[in-house]
């Protein structure tokens, strides 16, 4: 391609002559300076060859890279994905067709190394419809004060729960987590590197708080910030709570509770969270904000489908649409339900639904309904025996749950 100017924009890969160009690129357009340890990391998560620069002029104008990742998927299978992450184009150069390019050639990529779907975190929610993408998993950020919160008597009182050095945490943490996201649809694996920059906390991305505490129990943590401020005294912020047992999690909170000193305390977590239900008063957790983590885009259709359990039995046709990358097409999905092995092939019979490849992923990981994207006309489903069935086949017991942010 070539810029208004005339001159040639050139899409290759990386190499590590490019890394400070990509580093300063990145710093500019996300409004911070990215630290040496930020920048290491992201290196060994993504090797030149997982990253793809646009160049005018012998200058670095554009990136996109990807991480090698692994998502759970509902019925608990784990699908190893590239996720997409460090995108930028230079404010010198937007607006000229260079995100689109890398894009288009990344995904290439993607579809020539046989993967099934790939995911990202949007920097904005208007960017990534385009290209096929939809949000999967979603935060809702409560805050509440402390000192008013009461738990019921039908809360039990499991204890286990010890103050956790950074040491025993750097142990302990990335085991349980493990465990978690392998039982959690739409939780990622967190990579060694990943963890590592974890523990680094480093002072520039603590936000003006404390070094991160933990709190430990044999199958879940918390890690949190303490922030203070005049008048109000110290307000704790959950970083990471994951609990594999609602024991744990309960165990967590009760020591939470315990914490004299703190005034408020700011946590994130999905739809269904635990929390209200242990509390005499269920409203004292705030919803205060609400965002999308982690978005997919499905790029093998009818082996992401298999892959997944249904709540129900399940035989429809359907054409999914994809102007991006054209995977789209008539496919016939069959499932027995209660987690039994799904089929789906081509076909050529008549779709019944027909559904964009962006909200197939959102309502794949059962954050999003069927039934709600129909209402919105981005479902078209005539009969509506066969809409409710789909939707109801969609839905999971658990919310999904992103776990990390790239
Ligand atoms: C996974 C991640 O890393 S998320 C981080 C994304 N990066 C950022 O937010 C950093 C700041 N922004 C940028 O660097 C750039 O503005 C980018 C990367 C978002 C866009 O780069 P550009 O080269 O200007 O985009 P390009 O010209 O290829 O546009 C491609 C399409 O996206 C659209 N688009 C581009 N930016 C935006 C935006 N911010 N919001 C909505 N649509 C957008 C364009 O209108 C165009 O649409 P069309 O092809 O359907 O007509």
């Amino acid at each position: 391609m070539t810029t208004e100017t005339g001159s040639a924009i050139e899409v290759r890969n990386a190499t590590d002559d490019d890394w400070p160009h990509i580093v300063k690129l990145d710093s500019f357009n996300f409004g911070g300076h990215i630290a040496d340890l930020k920048s290491g990391i992201t290196r060994e998560l993504a090797p030149n060859d997982n990253v793809i620069v646009a160049t005018n002029g012998g200058q670095v104008v554009g990136v996109t890279m990807h991480y090698d990742l692994q998502i759970t998927v509902p019925g608990g299978a784990l699908i190893d994905l590239p996720g997409v992450t460090w995108v930028s184009v230079a404010p010198t150069h937007r607006r000229r067709g260079i995100l689109r390019t890398l894009l288009t050639e990344q995904h290439q990529r993607f579809l020539d190394s046989g993967a099934p779907m790939s995911i990202l975190t949007a920097s904005e929610g208007g960017i990534y419809g385009r290209f096929g993408y939809g949000p999967i998993t979603t935060e809702f950020t409560h805050k509440f004060d402390r000192r008013f919160a009461a738990f019921r008597s039908t809360t039990v009182d499991p204890g286990g729960v010890r103050l956790a050095a950074k040491d025993e945490a750097e142990e302990f943490l990335p085991p349980i987590y493990d465990r978690w996201r392998r039982q959690r649809a739409g939780a990622v694996g967190r990579p060694a590197a990943y963890w590592r920059g974890v523990f680094a906390d480093p002072e520039s991305e603590r936000g003006g708080a404390s070094a991160l505490f933990f709190l430990l129990h044999d199958d879940g943590f918390v890690s949190y910030r303490v922030r203070e401020s005049a008048g109000s005294g110290m307000s704790l912020e959950i970083v990471d709570m994951f609990a594999v047992t609602p024991e744990a999690y309960i165990a967590l909170w009760r020591t939470l509770g315990g914490l004299d000193l703190m005034s408020t305390i700011t946590v994130s977590e999905s739809r269904d969270m635990l929390l209200p239900y242990l509390l005499k008063d269920p409203r004292l957790p705030r919803l205060t904000g609400s965002h999308d983590l982690l978005w997919a885009r499905i790029l093998d259709v009818p082996g992401v489908l298999r892959a997944r359990s249904y709540a129900c039995e399940l035989d429809v046709t359907i054409e999914v649409v994809d102007d991006f990358l054209d995977r789209g097409g008539v496919f016939r999905l069959t499932s027995r339900g209660n987690g039994g092995n799904a089929q789906c092939v081509p076909a050529e019979e008549p779709a019944r639904l027909t559904i964009g490849i962006g909200d197939l992923a959102s309502i794949y990981f059962g954050e999003h309904r069927a039934v709600t994207l129909a209402q919105a006309g981005r479902i078209s489903a005539p009969e509506p025996e066969i809409l409710e069935r789909f939707d109801h086949a969609f839905t999971t017991s658990a919310a999904p749950r992103g776990g990390m942010f790239f």
